[in-house]
């Protein structure tokens, strides 16, 4: 472990584990302050891509995070031969997919509408910055000790210039984008496109495209074919379903960008917009 990291925080139990290592928590040597460590074990990282993304992801996250409130703060970085550790802050969870599986029902719209507003604020700011997160899915959507929501894991995100587009497959099957399945040049409107999965999720408690595998989930979401079965959306609004249309889009240029879901009038109206404008 990085002599650093040793000496400016005090380790403690292990909160959580993802692909290439752990998270714990610690506490600040000065302050005493409770916070994450986020360990990435580079030994792990046998391919170029991901050991390509790793070594980003510190660098994209402070950009990210800096002046937004609704993405994770790192604290310090820390680098030794064997691994990177990143200090951020402590989120005490459920993450949204706890959220969501925890309940069993549907979520009331008024409360999906402040999620979705707080996500596409955090997407947002990372977009205007040049920022594409491409793996927004409910367990990289945190909640802090005040219930405000944080995005973490820029650990597959990718910084694109004006205009220019991204490639590469990345991301979690039910969340990517059609464009990204298809291997087709994409812009940041592939994280829109998954954040209108989350809502989809949020409120009909099943996922718009389903398969067994992989591969039948990737065919459902090529094909695109977006429904609202009477049985479970019945109760949905107009609006709300008008909004995960407009946000399901299979074509990137008119699904909505981050700043116009902020601006349709189902999250203007806090999820208790009836009628369409
Ligand atoms: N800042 C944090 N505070 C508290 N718990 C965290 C924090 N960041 C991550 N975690 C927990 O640690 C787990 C692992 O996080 P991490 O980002 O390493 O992996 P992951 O989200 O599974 O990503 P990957 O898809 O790259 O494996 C998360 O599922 C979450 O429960």
């Amino acid at each position: 472990m990085s002599e650093g990291l040793k000496r400016d925080y005090e380790i403690g139990e292990e909160i959580g584990r993802g692909r290439f290592g752990a998270v714990f928590r610690c506490f600040a040597a000065d302050s005493g302050e409770a916070l994450a460590v986020k360990t990435i074990d580079k030994t792990q990282l046998t391919d170029p891509t991901d050991r390509q993304l790793v070594e980003r992801e510190a660098k994209i996250t402070l950009l990210a995070a800096a002046g937004n409130p609704h993405v994770v703060q790192i604290h310090a970085v820390y680098e030794d031969e064997s691994s990177i550790h990143l200090v951020l802050d402590l989120l005490p969870g459920p993450d949204l997919f706890e959220r969501i599986s925890g309940r069993g029902d549907p979520i009331p719209e008024p409360e999906a509408a402040v999620i979705i507003a707080q996500l596409m604020e955090a997407l947002n700011a990372c977009h205007q910055r040049g920022i594409a997160h491409r793996d927004v899915k409910p367990d990289n959507v945190m909640f802090d000790s005040q219930g405000r929501l944080r995005l973490v894991d820029f650990g597959s995100a990718e910084c694109f210039g004006k205009g220019m587009t991204m490639h590469g497959v990345v991301g979690t099957p039910y969340y990517v984008a059609p464009e990204v399945v298809e291997g087709r040049e994409y812009g940041e409107k592939v994280d829109v496109w998954s954040a209108g999965v989350i809502l989809y999720l949020m409120l009909g408690g099943i996922p718009p495209f389903y398969g067994e595998t992989a591969t039948e989930i990737f065919e459902a979401v090529m094909r695109g074919n977006l429904r609202f079965p009477r049985r479970i959306f019945s109760s949905v609004s107009p609006a709300a379903k008008d909004l995960i249309r407009r946000m399901l889009c299979r074509d990137a240029s008119r699904r909505l960008s981050a700043d116009q879901v902020l601006r349709h009038h189902w999250i203007v109206g806090g999820g208790r917009a009836l009628h369409l404008t």
